[in-house]
């Protein structure tokens, strides 16, 4: 099938390699600076766009979503063995239809996985969250995949901060401080098609709560949506790019400046199971998150008010199940 020039387009892509480059590379600065502006423009408009020059191979990039496969493809029981009931209702398995979105069931089970919960939230004498990620017992590899990917998202997730701290005047270390003891949320997501006759969506539509999301998506055409000037535009997967999306947090730290784009997921291309994996790149725990001077200046409204990210996403994680049961 053709792709048209407008589908592939519907996105800016940026080449982000000049801020994964040594400090000494020849022209390096220029580079970095030329990519920042890019990034800049793009947090401005969509709030979304493709990144490429990232470092990972086509194998990297296919391994945690075969890995991902590979666990849905097993029993609802064996699947459940994981279920977020079974641990501290945040981290684990859902099943189709329990991830509410808009007060409706996303037609989505997925795998949630997060950093280690920090001490703060320990202390809060709440379960949510406070349990350790989950490891099935099949595929056997899924520790050591998800880990590598971790540890891989994370540096790029930095890069990219370095990244929005230039293109937006503060300086690339400006956001370093808030990601000393960053946080990450991972969510592993497997998309049967929508039946024909449903009304409803695979996911409803909301923004994301943190910094950054890398979504690492299959080929799958025509169900990501993102809302640009009003419209909801289908970003066409791009082979070994990631689709990245501005948060909650950003949007804070700019005064709206940087949006945080409405999306959601409607896939209804039978016979294809769809997965993605978003990678959620997140501040601290504890940072508390408040608008900066400059972009105050710059917007022209008024301040907006501070946000501690923890608290943020224990106020998301909390509304976001329909597991039958009562959580603490
Ligand atoms: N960690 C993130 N961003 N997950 C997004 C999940 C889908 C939206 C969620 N049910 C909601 O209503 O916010
Ligand atoms: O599957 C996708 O393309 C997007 C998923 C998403 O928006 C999310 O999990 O926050
Ligand atoms: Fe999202």
């Amino acid at each position: 099938m053709l792709v048209t020039t407008e589908q592939t387009l519907s996105l800016p892509l940026i080449d982000i390699s000049p801020f994964l480059a040594p400090d000494d590379a020849p022209d390096v600065q220029l580079a970095r600076q030329a990519t920042a502006e890019l990034v800049d423009k793009a947090c401005r408009e969509v709030g979304f766009f493709y990144l490429v020059g990232h470092g990972l191979t086509q194998e990297e990039m296919t391994e945690i979503r075969t890995v991902a496969h590979e666990f849905f493809k097993q029993t609802p029981e064996e699947k459940e063995e994981i279920h977020i009931t079974k641990n501290d209702f945040a981290r684990g398995y859902q099943r189709l239809g329990q991830n509410i979105t808009q007060e409706a069931q996303d037609w989505h089970e997925a795998i949630d996985l997060y950093a280690p919960a920090p001490k703060s939230l320990l202390q809060k004498g709440i379960k949510t969250l406070c349990g350790s990620n989950p490891i099935p017992r099949h595929p056997e590899r899924f520790s050591t995949v998800v880990n590598s990917y971790v540890q891989t998202m994370t540096r790029l997730g930095a890069a990219m901060m370095r990244a929005i701290g230039l293109g937006l005047g503060v300086g690339e270390t400006f956001f370093e401080p808030y990601m000393q003891e960053g946080f990450w949320v991972m969510r592993m997501i497997g998309y049967p098609p929508l039946p024909s006759s449903s009304t409803g969506l695979s996911c409803g539509e909301h923004t994301d709560y943190g910094c950054l999301t890398l979504l690492n998506a299959d080929s799958t055409p025509n169900a990501l949506q993102v809302l640009s000037n009003g419209k909801w535009i289908s970003p066409t997967p791009l082979p070994n790019a990631f689709i990245i999306n501005i948060g909650d947090m950003i949007q804070v730290w700019t005064n709206g400046i940087y949006k945080s784009t409405l999306h959601r997921v409607i896939h209804s291309s039978t016979n294809v199971y769809r997965i993605s994996v978003p990678f959620f790149y997140e501040p601290a725990f504890d940072a508390r998150v408040r608008p900066i001077d400059k972009c105050v200046q710059e917007s022209g409204v008024e301040r907006l008010p501070d946000v501690v990210y923890g608290e943020h996403l224990l106020g998301k994680v909390t509304g976001n199940f329909d597991v039958g049961e009562q959580r603490m």
